[in-house]
């Protein structure tokens, strides 16, 4: 086991936005979380890295899986500081890149802030310059903008600062990379190219996926899990989570069941009219 929550839970105020998750993922999945607005999806996320401190419960790392050589550490009080340096690195919904800066650098700086504190000091050591440049290109390569080292981040495409975000999270080499919907707002031709890199990065490292893209989420997930109002309502292979009434009912509104696609009384919802490419984008209940 990669990372486990037990009875994860997180309150505000008189809102319950996450409800007692018990959710384990194996090293090596891609498992995408889905569920409509206001489900809790997000909050999951800054609970496992410690943007927020659960209400209740608790999460577990193993960095290399369970009897690897990593031990298993409790990280249910952790800060965000501590969970990237055990491993778990995110991109935001909202992007996070320093926008005067050139896409090399802000590469270059994350790999930099991901060796740890040591790292910030005045008088670090060429040879440390010399490796995190050298992953940052490294990354630029992979992530298809190895082009554009030197552009100013600001002057990027919008589809391009998603991938940027990918890489900038794929510094120091993550154990687990927490993606938060990383086709938001991009062009329809632009998300090939994101879902192209998430499939790649997802071929050698374990990937937690926050996404609205129904279509999407079924081609390339291993696994889904489904939020509606802070609890975990299913789990499973997409073709379970597919045909699960449950999630239909939260959230799918029709897609992929054979009577919508018959055009028969199920298929409402805001899936089923725009083929499911983006389920309940304003709906469902918070
Ligand atoms: N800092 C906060 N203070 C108070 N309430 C919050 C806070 N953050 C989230 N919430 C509430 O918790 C619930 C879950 O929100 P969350 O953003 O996690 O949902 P989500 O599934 O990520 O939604 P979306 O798909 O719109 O991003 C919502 O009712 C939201 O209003």
């Amino acid at each position: 086991m990669l990372l486990e929550t037990e009875g994860l839970t997180k309150r505000f105020g008189g809102i319950t936005a996450v409800d007692g998750v018990d959710f384990a993922l194996e090293a090596g999945e891609l498992c995408s979380i889905i569920g409509p607005n206001g489900a809790g999806k997000t909050t999951f996320f800054n609970l496992l890295t410690g943007v927020l401190e659960p209400s209740d419960g608790s999460i577990r790392f193993a960095p290399s899986g369970d009897g690897g050589p990593e031990p298993a550490v409790d990280i249910t009080a952790a800060s965000p500081n501590e969970t990237a340096l055990a491993g778990i690195h995110r991109s935001y919904q909202i992007t996070n890149l320093f926008p005067t800066l050139s896409v090399l650098e802000n590469v270059r700086v994350a790999a930099q802030a991901s060796r740890g504190s040591d790292s910030w000091k005045l008088w670090r050591n060429v040879a440390d310059f010399e490796e995190h440049y050298a992953e940052a290109t490294a990354i630029l390569e992979r992530i298809g903008l190895a082009d554009e080292a030197e552009t100013v981040t600001e002057n990027l495409s919008h589809g391009e600062k998603r991938s940027l975000e990918i890489g900038v999270a794929l510094a120091g080499d993550p154990d687990l990379l927490l993606l938060d919907e990383p086709t938001a707002g991009v062009s329809s031709e632009g998300v090939d190219e994101v879902v192209a890199l998430i499939e790649d990065v997802a071929a050698d490292h374990s990937v937690m996926l926050i996404e609205h893209n129904v279509e999407m989420v079924m081609d390339v997930s291993d696994r889904i899990a489904v939020l509606h109002r802070g609890e975990l309502i299913a789990d499973g292979p997409p073709e379970d989570v597919r045909g699960d009434e449950a999630v239909q009912e939260a959230y799918l509104g029709g897609y992929g069941r054979e009577e919508s696609a018959e055009g028969g009384e199920h298929a409402e919802g805001d899936a089923a009219a725009d083929g499911g490419r983006r389920a309940s984008a304003g709906g469902g209940p918070p």
